[in-house]
């Protein structure tokens, strides 16, 4: 049972044990109102029995049992909502700590809006449910078993004309759950995709604009939002109708018991005090189970939303162990990948970045380049080949561990929405501030920072919003100065650097990669002509390896693009 609600809601060990405990306090929510029947129940066989006198007992007895009511009352409440918002607030944190531990691979096949919703809508609507419909629907479940087969002992006839109705109102919403699920489900995806336009169109606000798309856009989202409400209409009416029928069934154990019972009491075959207990236990469960039907359907809808939250938990991590590494040659062998299946982006590609020199990748756009140097630094695994650094393979290292061998600077550098100072401290968190000032001038930021108000205070906006390119560029590589990693990527750096800020950040550069693996990749082959390796590749494959004037001879792709790169250079507008 317990592996089954784990598994069927992704609770964690302590939600399972507060879903029972809250499944058991409305059970006794349930039972509580067994006792002020039973008082009734016996005031009027006292009564019918022509005892007339003083009902203090009675009176006595449902004051203690509305006591009891108001204590189990309180105990449900408390229980239901504390462990409710325990769950929620532990599901969030186990999903954002899983989402930092996934590998990258994982972002790139998701769409990033769905993930946002997903630990957004999904869990509160997992938290809305927990609090009010899964365990009041489970506690009511046993509490009318249990009440059934006594209905059932006492007088089988009544007791059927108590439970069929209850039972066939709960079975309609059963027998088109499918519909109804398929149905909400369809307008909840619409949902997420107008969110995700929403989001794309804010996004893209200034492309937008200069393209002039704003008519084209403002149509397709007023599209989908009709479309949105259609389905919505759709689904309200598969709902409302299966649901508007159980609870019409669900009143029906008053009238049918009373009917019957009736006629049963007038042939002799029940109790005038008998069919007055089975009336008043038909009206607590036609209530009771007037409510329980809507939380039904509020769980039929959990099943997506669990199974999108089981599948962010229960995704395979990258492995690996802490290791401690002293050599920090590069070398690549047999190494295929894909992002998606059956496009493979690099194919057996094999070479070695030494220590000590700089290992520069070039090729044509969308050879797999930057893939390459994302392999090397495990924001994604391989799919075959090995990348090991001194020898060891880096999926054996821990990505903590392997990261702090590692410094990225890639082409799109990615800020935070804080100050410059903490933007470049993220390099080594426990830097003082004069090391990230002495990585700033080295990386050619301050003269920039000194014009900003705050200067190293200043926060930059969200990813930088209030930088240059070029600017961004340099706190990403004085982020990396700070590091000071032996292994040092380079993506691109100087492609958002004019001239002057490039000479400007060379000294930072020589400085950031004295005595270190380099691995580099720039545009710009001039740039790289006195690397002591450069790597050609074609369409993923290592086509050529060596120097500039060695590769000029071997490598028809290398020679074809420096032909071009010299053409490129007398290009005019
Ligand atoms: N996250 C991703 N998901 C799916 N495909 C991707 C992803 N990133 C890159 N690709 C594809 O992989 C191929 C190699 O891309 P990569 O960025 O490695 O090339 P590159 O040689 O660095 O290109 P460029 O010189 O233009 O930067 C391209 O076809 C690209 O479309």
């Amino acid at each position: 049972m317990k592996t089954y609600l784990k598994r069927a809601f992704q609770l964690s060990d302590s939600g399972v044990k507060g879903l029972a405990k809250s499944i058991w306090s409305f059970f006794l929510y349930y039972v509580s109102f067994v006792p002020p029947m039973i008082c009734v129940f016996l005031f009027a066989d006292r009564l019918l029995n022509g005892n007339t006198g003083k009902p203090v007992v009675y009176l006595l007895f449902m004051l203690a049992a509305t006591l009891v009511m108001y204590l189990v009352i309180n105990y449900n409440y408390k229980t239901t909502y504390d462990e409710t918002y325990q769950e929620s607030a532990n599901l969030r944190i186990d999903l954002a700590e899983q989402l930092s531990k996934l590998p990258l691979s994982y972002f790139s096949k998701h769409n990033l809006s769905d993930l946002a919703q997903t630990i957004m809508a999904d869990v509160a609507s997992i938290e809305h449910a927990f609090a009010n419909a899964v365990a009041n629907s489970i506690g009511f479940a046993i509490y009318f078993l249990v009440i059934s087969v006594a209905l059932l002992i006492m007088n089988w006839k009544l007791g059927l004309c108590v439970l069929l109705p209850v039972l066939t109102s709960a079975s309609v919403l059963f027998l088109t759950k499918k519909l109804q699920v398929r149905d909400v489900n369809k307008h909840y995806d619409k949902l997420r995709d107008i969110s995700e336009s929403f989001q794309n169109a804010i996004e893209l606000n200034q492309e937008i604009k200069s393209y002039g798309l704003k008519e084209k856009v403002e149509a397709q989202m007023d599209q989908q939002l009709d479309e949105s409400e259609n389905l919505q209409w759709k689904a309200q009416i598969t709902q409302t109708i299966p649901v508007t029928i159980g609870q019409t069934l669900s009143i029906l154990p008053i009238g049918i018991t009373a009917t019957v019972g009736l006629s049963m009491l007038a042939s002799g075959q029940v109790s005038i005090l008998i069919l007055l207990g089975y009336i008043i236990m038909a009206a607590k469960l036609s209530g009771a189970m007037g409510g329980v039907l809507l939380y039904l359907t509020e769980i039929f809808y959990l099943d997506a939303r669990i199974a999108r939250i089981g599948e962010i938990k229960n995704h395979e991590l990258q492995g690996g162990e802490k290791a401690v590494l002293s050599d920090f040659n590069v070398e690549i062998k047999d190494v295929c990948f894909s992002y998606q299946k059956d496009t493979q982006v690099i194919r057996h590609a094999s070479f070695t970045a030494e220590q000590g020199q700089i290992t520069a990748l070039v090729g044509p756009s969308g050879c797999g380049k930057t893939t390459m140097l994302k392999l090397i630094s495990r924001l994604y695994d391989a799919d075959s080949g090995t990348v090991q650094i001194g020898g060891t393979d880096i999926r054996e290292i821990h990505t903590d561990s392997l990261f702090k061998y590692v410094s990225i600077v890639f082409q799109e550098v990615i800020l935070f929405n804080t100050s410059i100072m903490e933007n470049i401290r993220l390099g080594r968190l426990d830097a003082s501030d004069e090391e990230v000032i002495r990585a700033a001038k080295l990386a050619g930021c301050n003269e920039f920072v000194s014009r900003l108000p705050d200067t190293y205070q200043t926060i930059i906006g969200e990813n930088g919003a209030k930088l240059s390119g070029g600017e961004r560029q340099r706190l990403s590589i004085a982020r990396a100065i700070l590091k000071d990693a032996p292994i040092i990527i380079l993506d691109e750096i100087a492609a958002s650097l004019d001239v002057e800020t490039e000479v400007q950040i060379q000294t930072g550069l020589n400085h950031l990669i004295q005595g270190k693996t380099v691995i580099v990749i720039s545009h710009r082959l001039m740039s790289i002509e006195n690397a002591d390796k450069i790597v050609v590749m074609k369409a993923g494959t290592v086509e050529a390896c060596g120097k500039h004037a060695h590769l000029l001879k071997q490598s028809p792709t290398y020679r074809k693009m420096i032909e071009k790169s010299n053409l490129a250079e007398k290009f005019n507008y």
